[in-house]
């Protein structure tokens, strides 16, 4: 296919997510089951297009002044394939099989529309209602820190060294662009791929299926750090999910201590199984129901709340979760995330450590809750963020927000997906 007939595909694609309200992922996949001809290169272009369009919808909708498909697209390869109108109308003319070139009227409102003078929430390309939201986090910077969530997102690996070590693993992706990555110590990061270029699938690599890494992205890898799991400990992985974090804290463990891995819903878990098998963790304990967790009542030395929320933190890799979040949806999270502090505090023992994560980029997920919650049990105290910070990552002071409720990374801030992180410890 050329450039024309994956335009035009995107197009098509990107009107039927705004239409039947789709996950991304979904339409992308039906699209290429129910067009066989179509490449791995055609569907890795199509689905740039498509995942560029949703990244930078404000502003490519506000080039082209409209929200449909065909503006989105367009718009996506002005912005992020460097290509110009008029080398686009070039590359369309007389293909019978892309969209018709940007007509004159198009062309006149892109020719008065500068993006810097867009309006503010435009140019963070989020949704009005998160722009408040995006504010209060980040005070002045929160439209830099908007445009960071909607840049194409590096692909992160973290090297298992319960099987291996960082330059094995390196020497094993020769040939991908990976590199050492700046904040976690067992990290390596493929860099954003530009145009229609896709990453490497790494997965299929050997040294996957020898459990020599997983894919987890840097901001997740150093939450795990700064949690501060050590060998011997008991930890308590409450929101275990599919065990990114499990898997990171077993290997800083050393396969020592114990982890128990626990999730309200039993189906999350599932993959934890053969992850586990695949990297040699022995010392994880998967506690699915609550009544395997009442003997660890006040006994655990650290408990990880990895909580649910918005993702909002994460919009890079998933932008059209960015568009269909809603108002009421962050209040069912808030909800949860003050319950399941309360819950899993319990199972802290005297002058251990209760630590909170979110993937979500909002102050109401993640400072509030902290003082909300520092409030509802005064024997919980947040340690020095500013200290575990140095301590662990000398010379980064730039490379994360710190405040006493917690520390905060981000896309433009620290190169990561957005995450916070906050210890508290239990009075002894
Ligand atoms: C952010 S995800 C966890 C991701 C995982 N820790 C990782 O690193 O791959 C949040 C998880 O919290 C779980 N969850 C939601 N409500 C919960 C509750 N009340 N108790 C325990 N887990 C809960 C969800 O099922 C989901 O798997």
């Amino acid at each position: 296919m050329r450039l024309g007939g994956r335009l035009a595909a995107a197009i098509e694609i990107l009107d039927d997510i705004d239409r039947r309200h789709r996950p991304a992922a979904d339409v992308l996949k039906d699209w290429g089951l129910s067009h066989r001809f179509a490449g791995a290169g055609d569907r890795a272009a199509i689905g740039n297009i498509v995942y560029d369009a949703l990244r930078r919808k404000r502003s490519a909708g506000w080039l082209l002044d409209s929200d449909a498909g065909r503006a989105l697209a367009f718009g996506a390869l002005l912005l992020e394939w460097d290509q110009s109108a008029e080398a686009l109308n070039a590359t369309l003319e007389g293909d019978r099989f892309g969209p018709s070139p940007l007509d004159a009227g198009e062309l006149a409102v892109l020719a008065q529309r500068d993006l810097r003078t867009a309006p503010d929430a435009v140019r963070a390309d989020c949704p009005d209602w998160c722009a408040a939201l995006l504010e209060r986090s980040y005070g002045e910077d929160w439209v830099a820190e908007g445009a960071g969530l909607a840049t194409r997102p590096p692909l992160d690996i973290r090297v298992n060294t319960l099987r291996a070590d960082r330059d094995k693993v390196l020497a094993e992706l020769a040939g991908t662009g990976a590199e050492r990555t700046r904040l976690a110590h067992q990290g390596l990061r493929i860099p954003p791929i530009d145009g229609s270029g896709r990453h490497p699938n790494v997965q299929a690599e050997p040294a996957f299926q020898k459990g020599w890494f997983e894919i987890q992205d840097e901001g997740s890898q150093v939450a795990a750090e700064l949690a501060g799991a050590k060998p011997g400990m008991q930890v308590l992985d409450y929101c275990a999910g599919a065990g990114g974090k499990t898997l990171a804290l077993s290997a800083l463990m050393d396969n020592q201590g114990q982890i128990f891995a626990h999730d309200s819903e039993k189906q999350r878990l599932a993959p934890i199984f053969d992850r586990l098998r695949r990297s040699e963790n022995r010392n994880v304990q998967v506690a699915a129901k609550p009544s395997e967790l009442a003997p660890l009542e006040g006994r655990m030395d650290i408990v990880l709340v990895d909580a649910p929320c918005t993702g909002s933190g994460t919009w890079r890799r998933r932008p059209d979760a960015k568009w269909r979040l809603a108002q009421k949806q962050l209040d069912v999270r808030k909800g949860e995330q003050r319950a399941i502090l309360d819950a899993a505090s319990a199972y802290v023992k005297p002058g251990g450590l209760l630590v909170y994560v979110t993937c979500s980029v909002f102050d109401e997920e993640n400072g509030d809750q902290i003082s909300a919650f520092a409030e509802r049990s005064p024997s919980f105290k947040p340690v020095d963020h500013a200290a575990r910070w140095d301590e662990l990552f000398p010379g980064h002071a730039d490379a994360a927000r710190v405040t006493s409720l917690g520390l905060s990374l981000s896309p433009a801030k620290s190169g990561t997906d957005g995450f916070f992180f906050s210890a508290m410890r239990r009075a002894g």
